[in-house]
């Protein structure tokens, strides 16, 4: 029996995990991490992501041939092939500070790994990482061999949160690069085979390794930047009267365009795109291309800006101050259906109105009350680090109330921001909504 072991049970490794031991009952899989608390709760009816579709396949596979272990040294010993979906964040400190990835904890997988084996190894890169990553982690591995072949493989995954079953059940592609040498492609059939199960091959493209890594960061670059394309022509129909939905729809049916992510918004979220833009934007600069990382960057600016000119627009339609109004935030996951804040903009456009003293009323119907504060209190990139390294408790704040239904939250409110598509807000009843505030104003 083939084993595979994924260390990091994150919102990657957890759910492409669950959707591989249950599209090969006969590959024993185990997800194995250093968080304690987020292993049991893999192994508890309240998993700990929020993901459609999630529940029913991992109560599906979960004692059969899925695993959730804190043991990781036992698991990762035991496999053939390892596959590595640890945190990837942004340097906040040293040689790239605030740009290059920060890659402590790919290198202690990667020596755990070495000290560990006792047989040959498969070591998959699943995390998103630096193009030529591979070349460092082979050294580690490779340094300590005793006698052991590891050969590494380069898998980035392309699942987005709230979609990711969809995604990995009926995958665009999926990507597998290796060395262009017999062992190395020996690696690439062994877990194209995987994939196999449940993807069409013609969909399995193989690579050479540093393709793979870069084309990891590239669809992420060229994905953000189609967002911040139609937000920068966002502001320019809010300043001549033409209407963004309109001019993304004239565009998007062009078929060398296409309609998907068109969609104007306070700016781009997540965990990834602006992270992996950093990255991106690092490397072309380590390679003495400052005209290309000058390009790449420019999205990220416009992403900024455009986050800055939501909150400006809002406190300069409400005659130049929101100090002491009450305005109510609907929404504060980066995305509807997940129930991940990691980067999301209503972090950047809370700040905005509290720094204006605005008092804030806010629902999202899958962010806690403790997520909400301590996004509120954290500093840039302190979130993306496992959680037992994250800061303890986050001051509260006074401006600041979390409420669990929307009308309670709009009450006596002098503003509502939408910042999450979530598709109850589309349900509720505006008119009315309004007619209480305008009474109440
Ligand atoms: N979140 C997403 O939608 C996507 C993320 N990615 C990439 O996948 C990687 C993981 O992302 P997420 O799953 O979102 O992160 P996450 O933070 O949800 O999960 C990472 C997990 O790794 C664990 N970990 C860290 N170091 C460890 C070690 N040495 N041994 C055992 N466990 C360890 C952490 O405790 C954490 O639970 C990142 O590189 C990210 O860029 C790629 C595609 C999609
Ligand atoms: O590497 C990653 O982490 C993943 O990043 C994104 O997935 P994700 O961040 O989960 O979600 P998206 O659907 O891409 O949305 C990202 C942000 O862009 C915003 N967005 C998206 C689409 C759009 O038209 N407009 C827009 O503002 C969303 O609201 C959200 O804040 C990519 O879509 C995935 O392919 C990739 O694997």
């Amino acid at each position: 029996m083939v084993k595979i072991c994924c260390i990091g049970a994150g919102y990657v490794g957890g759910p492409t995990m669950a959707v591989i031991a249950l599209k090969c009952p006969e590959i024993q899989v185990a997800v194995v991490d250093i968080a304690a608390p987020r292993i049991n709760a893999w192994n508890s009816e309240h998993l700990p992501i929020y993901e459609p579709g999630l529940d029913e396949v991992v109560k599906e596979c979960r004692g059969r041939n899925l695993f959730f272990s804190t043991d990781v040294e036992k698991h990762v010993a035991e496999s053939d092939i390892v596959f590595v979906s640890v945190n990837t964040p942004t340097k906040t400190q040293g040689l790239g500070a605030g740009k290059a990835a920060d890659l402590t904890y790919w290198e202690s997988a990667a020596r755990m790994i070495a000290d560990v084996s006792k047989s040959d190894k498969i070591v998959v890169e699943k995390s998103t990482v630096p193009v030529k990553t591979a070349e460092a982690i082979e050294r580690i591995l490779t340094h300590n061999r005793k006698g052991i072949n590891f050969t590494i493989l380069s898998n980035p995954e392309f699942l987005a949160e709230g979609t990711a079953i969809k995604d990995l059940f009926n995958p665009d592609r999926v990507l597998i690069g290796g060395r262009e040498t017999p062992e190395g492609q020996k690696a690439i059939h062994a877990l194209r085979d995987v994939y196999a199960h449940w993807v069409p091959v013609e969909r399995i493209l193989c690579t050479n390794l540093w393709s793979a890594e870069l084309s990891k960061l590239a669809a992420n670059a060229f994905l953000a930047q189609r967002i911040s394309s139609v937000n920068a022509i966002s502001a320019l129909c809010e300043a001549t009267g033409a209407d963004v939905t309109q001019v993304s729809h004239a565009i998007g049916t062009d078929s060398r365009i296409g309609p998907k992510f068109l969609n104007a918004s306070v700016g781009f979220g997540g965990s990834c795109f602006q992270k992996d833009l950093l990255n991106l934007v690092y490397i072309c600069e380590c390679n003495g291309l400052p005209e290309v990382a000058n390009y790449w960057k420019q999205v990220i600016k416009v992403n900024d800006y455009q986050k800055t000119r939501f909150v400006n627009r809002v406190v300069s339609s409400m005659f130049n101050t929101v100090s002491g109004k009450k305005i109510a935030i609907l929404g504060f996951a980066f995305k509807k259906d997940t129930g991940d804040t990691r980067e999301t903009p209503a972090i950047d456009v809370c700040k905005g109105l509290l720094g204006d003293k605005a008092k804030l009323s806010v629902f999202d119907p899958q962010v806690t009350e403790d997520q909400i504060i301590r996004d509120l209190s954290m500093k840039k990139f302190d979130w993306d680090h496992p959680a037992h390294l994250q800061p303890l408790s986050p001051t509260n704040n006074k401006q600041v109330t979390v409420v669990w239904d929307a009308y309670e939250a709009i009450k006596d409110a002098h503003g509502i921001c939408i910042l999450t598509e979530w598709d109850e807000f589309k349900k509720l009843d505006y008119k009315k909504v309004c007619y209480a505030i305008i009474r109440g104003a």
